[in-house]
């Protein structure tokens, strides 16, 4: 599992251990792990340390003063190292006195030719857009040279992963005591590039965000046992599809089929275009442990999502299930709900416009969890798994090429799948997002580079599973 912290708590561990131990102790810790990373960088692009030119955005507080202590440490190895400051009457005065013991200078501007960049501009101190001494510095930093991201790439929010305006672009974060929830979260995730985590010995709570890995999801899937039968596996039902979408019911199934429930139970008028497909699927009503309620539905269909609701059985509801959902309905509702809307619905849920979902979506799909007493899976570049008490999942196995027709009709089903068998809301979401993810980069590993299709994501699904049990 990885967790990520918000500023506060990591601000708070810092406290509390900052005061036993010297002081001064944990930038050195942190600027020693920085050091490392940019050695190793180095190392691998040129060779050795000796001789290259490392450039260090150094910003007024203590982010800067990481940047330029692993700046003398660089230097004392035979780097050449500059530091350019964004306000050269703010620099942290013990680092700046280190980097010029060590043989490292000042400049203004920064060079054009370099080795490496290590961004010191902000780290989690750093509010709002960057100003203008801040993005005038990132905006000069030569293309093609690495960048290092000291503790989180300057410009990103490191609570929520918001940009607001410029930032820097990173190849490699290296973060310190604790991911925070920036550089798991898009857009502040996709500019933090490979992240490394040094530990500096903070002693954290409980999660407040969680990104599962391979182990965690593995140790989630339901497995049948010596006395399953497919009614204790867990039968799934389907509410999806209409004359005008048969195909999203046959996607919502083929996710289903393959999500580990004993059964899949089809309802609505796509019955023969599934048949066809699937001749595994049960057809008609009956008892289900769990629905999913929404794919290719159409207008018109709030009364047969309203009637499943009603059940005291799991439901999931998704795409056009999600319209005119009544907050005081789900909320009454003792079983769990599982909401799965992308950015565009989510805005219609929370009544906002798709932009302040799409630059909040931690925030957004909070909220969504709130006002409507479920669980929430925001799709998206990084699909957000909320729910009321526990900690916020993110998934980290997602891939642009997800963003195809039909690709939401699988992963719902095999969500639906998960809860039928009897994972929780979160931890059914988790885990879909997480199969679905992974499932879609087997498929667009058959032909790299290559669109893939919704049914071939649902194809992959046991390659993800076999994946994810094989390491
Ligand atoms: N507190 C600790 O014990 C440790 C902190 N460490 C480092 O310290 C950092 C936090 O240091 P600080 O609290 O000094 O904060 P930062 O160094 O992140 O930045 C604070 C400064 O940036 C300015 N600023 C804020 N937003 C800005 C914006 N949008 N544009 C331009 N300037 C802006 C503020 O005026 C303030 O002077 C961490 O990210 C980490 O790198 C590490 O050394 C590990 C130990
Ligand atoms: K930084």
């Amino acid at each position: 599992m990885r967790t990520a912290y918000s500023v506060e708590t990591v601000r708070a561990a810092e406290r509390e251990l900052m005061a036993r131990l010297p002081e001064g102790a944990l930038m050195q810790r942190a600027a020693a792990g920085l050091a490392a990373v940019c050695t190793r960088l180095l190392t691998r692009r040129r060779g050795r340390v000796y001789g290259a030119r490392v450039v260090l955005l150094a910003g007024p507080g203590d982010n800067g003063g990481d940047a330029l202590y692993a700046g003398a440490r660089l230097a004392r190895r035979g780097a050449g190292v500059t530091a350019v400051p964004m306000d050269p009457q703010r620099l942290h005065p013990g680092g700046l006195a280190a980097l010029l013991a060590a043989g490292g200078r000042l400049a203004q501007e920064v060079p054009r030719r370099a080795d490496l960049v290590v961004d010191g501009l902000l780290g989690i101190g750093g509010r709002g857009g960057l100003r203008p001494a801040a993005a005038a510095l990132a905006g000069q930093i030569p293309p093609g040279v690495p960048v290092v991201a000291v503790d989180l790439p300057s410009g990103v929010d490191a609570d929520t992963g918001e940009v607001a305006g410029p930032a820097v672009r990173a190849d490699v974060t290296v973060t310190f005591g604790a991911y925070k929830p920036g550089l798991l979260v898009d857009p502040g995730a996709s500019l933090a590039g490979a992240v490394h985590l040094v530990d500096i010995g903070l002693e954290l709570p409980p999660a407040q965000t969680q990104a599962l890995q391979h182990a965690d999801v593995a140790a989630l899937l339901p497995a049948p046992t010596a006395t399953s039968d497919k009614y204790r596996r867990g039968v799934v039902g389907i509410l999806a599809g209409s004359r005008q979408y048969p195909g999203a019911a046959v996607l919502a199934v083929a996710g289903a089929l393959r999500g580990g429930a004993g059964a899949v139970r089809y309802v609505g008028p796509a019955a023969e275009a599934v048949l066809a497909r699937y001749p595994e699927t049960l057809i008609g009503p009956g008892r289900v442990q769990a629905w999913v309620a929404g794919p290719g539905l159409g207008e018109g269909r709030a009364g047969e999502v309203a009637d499943l609701l009603a059940q005291d059985v799991p439901v999931l509801v998704d795409a056009d299930g999600l319209r005119g959902l009544d907050p005081e309905l789900l909320r009454t509702r003792s079983a769990p709900t599982l909401l799965t809307p992308h950015a565009g619905e989510a805005a219609a849920l929370l009544e906002v416009p798709r932009e302040s979902v799409e630059a909040g979506r931690l925030s957004a799909a909070a909220a969504l969890a709130r006002r409507y007493g479920a669980t929430v899976l925001l799709k998206g570049s990084t699909t957000l798994i909320a729910s009321g008490g526990g900690p916020v999942r993110v998934n980290p196995t997602g891939t642009a090429w997800l963003a195809t027709a039909g690709s939401g009709d699988v992963l719902s089903g095999l969500a639906g799948s998960l809860l039928a068998a009897g994972l929780s809301g979160p931890d059914a979401g988790a885990v879909a997002a997480y199969l679905h993810g992974l499932a879609a980069r087997h498929a667009a590993g058959s032909a790299p580079g290559t669109p893939i299709l919704a049914h071939e994501v649902a194809e992959a699904l046991p390659k993800a599973w076999h994946e994810v049990h094989s390491r």
